[in-house]
């Protein structure tokens, strides 16, 4: 069990750290859920006009009403179009999270002008904090989580100690009660617990999506990644009308280091290979555990040149024998690949990796030790 000190180093580096890309995945659905709800209880606002008007509301204050509740209406709308488009954009988990705390304060601040008690003792409007601290959960980003937070502690306060500067006199209404000062404490002290238990939140399932599409032996990706992550990667790449080629590698005779070294050095030399190979590719280039000694390698590349990467791989990975233990005779290591391209062999991930695995087959039948990139060995 990790004590708290523990917690809150793994907390720091895990603000320190960039988001992988499944959690980027995962946040990018959880935002397009938030905007999609954003628009829901905004559209659900608009009935708020009416009710005032109905309750005898002056028409000014209806009219002022129905301007901010459409103004907030078509706000959400952008936000919804910005989070369901195809395009990332790392900055709308912050700013979309900053827009929302804003509007709670935007109401209250409506709310002063016309009874300044209103704006510190309201619960429903005040509760919204609460509500947009809280989604932050489904972007999956502490720094979203903190600077909701923090905006929602800084914003309400502002707003007790600029109403309290201006009033004239002791702060009462007929309709919201007295101002207390223990009442806005606890408040303050309610939004900081919130935002430190959906921080937590994050924190937790950052770790659990983190170790559910990680394979634990080498530290890839595992097959969660692909199904996940990979229809997307080829389907942006398709829409871009860019080329790119998906390769499975494959090491040969795995069978025999186990049999010969024991499961354990086998281990060891699954490592290594994964090492070497990882070494040569960049951070953008996706290489995935698929199962066994098999991998998925993702490349913007046409045919030609993605050929002679993998062949770059497989003479650096025969290069580089793996040693299965100190002073021990190093074991050559070898593999073979099977290469398919998009747009050229197939449009999505399930053709590319068919046509891929029917050239991997190739490539063994040949002899191994090869990679094969067409129809014919
Ligand atoms: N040590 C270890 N072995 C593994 C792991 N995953 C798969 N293997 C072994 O990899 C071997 C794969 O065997 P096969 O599928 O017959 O393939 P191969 O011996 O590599 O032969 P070819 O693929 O035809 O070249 C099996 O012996 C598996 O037990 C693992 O995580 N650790």
């Amino acid at each position: 069990m990790s004590t708290l000190s523990e917690t809150l180093a793994d907390l720091s580096a895990a603000l320190r750290e960039r988001p992988d890309d499944i959690l980027l995945e995962v946040a990018a659905g959880g935002e397009l859920l938030v905007a999609r709800l954003r628009v829901f209880l905004s559209a659900l606002l608009l009935g708020l006009p009416l009710l005032n008007h109905l309750a005898g509301g002056t028409p000014g204050e209806t009219l002022a009403g129905l301007a901010g509740v459409v103004l907030v209406l078509l706000l959400s709308q952008l936000w919804l179009h910005l989070a369901g488009s195809e395009r990332r954009r790392a900055w709308l988990p912050s700013v979309s999270s900053a827009f929302d705390v804003s509007v709670v304060s935007f109401v209250l601040v409506l709310l002063a002008l016309n009874d300044p008690v209103a704006a510190l003792n309201s619960t429903v409007v005040w509760s919204c904090y609460l509500l947009a601290v809280f989604a932050t959960a489904l972007r999956h980003d502490l720094r979203v989580t903190l600077l909701a937070g923090s905006l929602a502690l800084g914003q309400s306060a502002l707003i007790w100690l600029g109403v309290v500067a201006m009033a004239d006199g002791p702060l009462v209404s007929a309709t919201y009660g007295e101002v207390s000062t223990g009442t806005q404490l606890q408040r303050i002290v309610l939004l900081a617990a919130v935002t430190i238990v959906t921080t937590l939140t994050v924190f937790r399932t950052q770790r659990l999506t983190r170790i559910s599409g990680t394979d634990g032996l080498t530290g890839l990706p595992n097959r969660t990644y692909l199904n996940t992550r990979l229809p997307h990667l080829v389907a942006r790449a398709r829409a871009r009308g860019e080329t790119l080629s998906l390769a499975i590698v494959d090491l040969d005779n795995f069978r025999h280091i186990n049999t010969e070294l024991g499961h354990l050095a086998g281990d060891r030399a699954l490592r290594h290979a994964v090492r070497v190979l990882r070494q040569q590719l960049a951070r953008e280039e996706p290489m995935i555990r698929a199962g066994g000694e098999e991998f998925v390698l993702l490349l913007r590349l046409p045919t030609g040149a993605a050929w002679e990467r993998l062949e770059a791989l497989r003479q650096k990975l025969e290069a580089e024998p793996f040693v299965p233990e100190p002073g021990a005779e190093p074991r050559k290591l070898t593999l073979s690949a099977g290469v398919a391209n998009c747009p050229q062999d197939a449009n999505d991930l399930s053709g590319l990796m068919k046509r891929a695995d029917l050239r991997l087959r190739l490539a063994k039948r040949a002899g191994r030790n090869r990679v094969v990139a067409r129809d014919e060995a």
